[in-house]
């Protein structure tokens, strides 16, 4: 067999699930409470790991997901013969996270189970619509111990691909009411463009003004300052850090291979700097939660006692244990060893210079730790409730950080960072364009006036652009809408009242689109993602219709044949042939040409919430046949949201 071969059939078969090295490291560690509990947490590791997913609370469609989910599909997979039955995550608030017996990395479209392939088809849809995540039951647990709430300015420092980002922003969302914007601001920061790039199109589906995504080598993230030379900071923060991830081994199972004893080692001292940073970020009173996916003292509980020792009694470990009750966990360790490929070492001063490189003094136990309750880190492991293994710590900061601690590390373009060069230099080559407020008011003046916008919406002050809009002649293409929060980030200056440098990647929702045409007097369309916001504030440009009418307009916009026979009258001057209700007609008759937004009539108050978050954004404008009207919304997006209309229709929500 030649090499190329060898290495082919190597890739083919299943990687195995062992590694003497890393038995022997835990164990000597004494992660586990004895050996027999460190058989079972083995055995863990080598099973495959349940699917699980969480129902977003944010989003209108929520209530309609979770009766698709508890009446159809949960029924069916229990049915399985083969399968445990689904369970309703405990910890988890409002029943709202699931585990279902089947590997998540299951082809689930290829089964020849009905129930399975119903769980595809679910999972699919309601992915689409922002109602549901699938993500690790381990990984929801950081942004719980945040308690977010929606004035919160929030900043999840290392957040790719984003999955707690988008459940730190449905907690910024959760408590407000429909259609309000909350205050606050989630910044997604990641060190890799194209992991920043990759969140920014995960979070899309949330829709949120209060979204900023950045950048920045999170040690190195920008103290931002408000026009009075005040420190804007944070008041909650997740670091939830690049670790060695050997938490996941049952999600990653090529890691087995991968692992060594200096995995953790290698990267101590980068979490140890960006937990450093992170605090110097945090607002007195504020909360930070440091969480990792690895089960490596050196990445935890060493990281978290230098950082309080650092602190010099600034900061405090949160007891965090009447917090999800029924989260089956153990208490943080009290001692550790430091050891890599080349063994253990006793004391920092006994390494040897060459290793010194590598092991950092902070890595190393010290007698003064006795008195931290470290015992509060919470530790999860994969044996206890069938997950992966992580790592979580909640600390407050009670009292400004000691001034050495204040020093932020000075940007050395000699240096070698982890990730990338140093911040300047590595972000000169990769500048994103810079985000600016929308200066010409006679753009947001037209705007406010073709749809009757309420003052809630406050356009005065809340657009921005990528391009400047002060110029003669220079109408810019896209119009971001932004929370309180997110525009007190943008607009943010550097201590010498200069330009901060924030490089931001993405920001708030693209609420208005240029569209300029002939006799239609806002060169402004409203985007589909930007309804979600601001149809609770738009008093004109409405058209209520009834949703046969609707689920016309959005069958033709798939190609769908639902011509001559669905409508029985064609256009005519003022009226497009898809609308023939009388009342319809009569609303429609109200609205100027340009951007209309067709809302689906309610059957009772009880539903308006539904109805209107099936609201499309359409153009209503001259064809060659007379009125016509057309869908704005992406094909895939209108697709959703005719799925979603029929659904309404069958449950008779929608009339
Ligand atoms: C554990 S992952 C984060 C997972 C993410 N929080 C989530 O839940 O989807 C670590 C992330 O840190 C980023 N990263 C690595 N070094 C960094 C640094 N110095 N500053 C900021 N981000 C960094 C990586 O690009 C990676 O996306």
């Amino acid at each position: 067999m030649d090499d190329g071969h060898r290495e082919k059939r190597a890739k083919l078969e299943p990687p195995a699930l062992a590694n003497e090295r890393f038995e022997a490291y835990y164990a000597a560690q004494g992660v586990c409470e004895d050996a027999g509990d460190f058989r079972a947490m083995m055995e863990a590791f080598r099973r495959p790991l349940p699917l699980t997913f969480r129902l977003n609370a944010s989003t209108a469609l929520v209530e309609a997901v979770r009766r698709k989910l508890e009446g159809d599909v949960l029924p069916a997979l229990k049915r399985e013969a083969s399968m445990k039955p689904p369970k309703c995550v405990a910890w988890y608030p409002d029943r709202l996270s699931w585990q279902i017996d089947i590997s998540q990395s299951a082809s689930l479209k290829q089964s020849e189970s009905r129930g399975v392939l119903g769980l595809h088809a679910f999972l699919k849809s309601a992915g689409e619509t922002g109602a549901l995540t699938r993500q690790e039951l381990v990984s929801m647990i950081p942004p719980l111990f945040l308690e977010v709430k929606p004035k919160h300015r929030v900043i999840d420092m290392c957040a790719a691909p984003g999955s707690k980002t988008s459940q730190l922003l449905e907690m910024l969302h959760g408590a407000t009411n429909a259609g309000e914007t909350p205050r606050g601001v989630v910044v997604a920061n990641d060190a890799s463009l194209q992991r920043a790039n990759l969140l920014t199109h995960q979070c899309k589906r949330s829709n949120s003004p209060a979204l900023v995504v950045t950048n920045h080598q999170a040690q190195l993230f920008p103290i931002l300052h408000d026009a009075k030379g005040k420190k804007i900071r944070f008041d909650r923060i997740l670091a939830d850090v690049p670790c060695s991830g050997d938490g996941t081994l049952r999600k990653s199972p090529d890691l087995w291979k991968k692992w060594n004893a200096s995995s953790g080692v290698d990267l101590h001292t980068l979490q140890l700097e960006i937990a450093t940073h992170a605090l110097r970020l945090l607002e007195v009173g504020g909360r930070l939660v440091y969480s990792t996916c690895s089960l490596n003292p050196l990445e935890n509980e060493s990281v978290v006692a230098a950082l309080l020792k650092r602190a010099k009694g600034s900061v405090e470990l949160v007891d965090v244990s009447k917090s999800l009750p029924e989260l089956k966990r153990r208490p943080g360790m009290k001692r550790w060893k430091v050891g890599d490929i080349y063994g253990w070492h006793d004391s920092f001063e006994e390494t040897g210079k060459k290793r010194m490189k590598t092991v950092a003094k902070t890595m190393f136990w010290n007698r003064e730790y006795d008195a931290m309750p470290l015992e509060r880190c919470v530790r999860v492991f994969p044996h206890l409730d069938d997950t992966g293994g992580f790592f979580i710590t909640a600390l407050k900061k009670t009292a400004e950080l000691p001034p050495e601690m204040e020093q932020t590390p000075q940007m050395d373009a000699n240096k070698t960072y982890r990730m990338e060069r140093a911040n300047e230099q590595w972000n000169e080559k990769k500048r994103v364009a810079p985000v600016m407020k929308v200066e010409d008011r006679s753009i947001v003046k037209s705007i406010n006036k073709h749809y009757g916008v309420q003052d809630a919406l406050d356009l005065d002050d809340a657009l921005m652009t990528r391009q400047h809009s002060d110029l003669p002649g220079v109408t810019p293409k896209r119009l971001y809408y932004l929370s309180d929060g997110a525009r007190k980030v943008l607009t943010a200056r550097g201590k010498d009242g200069k330009n901060a440098g924030l490089q931001v990647v993405a920001c708030g929702v693209r609420a208005f689109e240029r569209q300029i045409v002939d006799g239609v007097e806002c060169a402004y369309r409203i985007t589909q993602e930007g309804l979600d916001t601001a149809l609770p504030c738009l008093k004109k440009q409405i058209v209520r219709v009834r949703a046969s009418e609707l689920e016309i307009i959005l069958a033709r916009q798939q190609d769908e044949n639902v011509g001559a026979n669905s409508s029985s009258r064609s256009s005519s001057d003022d009226v497009p042939e898809e609308i023939t209700n009388a009342k319809s007609i009569e609303h429609l008759k109200k609205v100027s040409d340009g951007c209309v937004i067709l809302v689906p009539k309610a059957r009772d108050d009880d539903t308006e919430t539904e109805a209107k978050a099936l609201a499309v954004a359409a153009w209503l404008g001259r064809g060659k046949k007379g009125k016509s009207i057309s869908v704005l919304a992406s094909k895939a997006s209108g697709g959703q949201l005719l799925y979603q209309l029929r659904d309404c229709m069958s449950r008779g929500t929608v009339v």
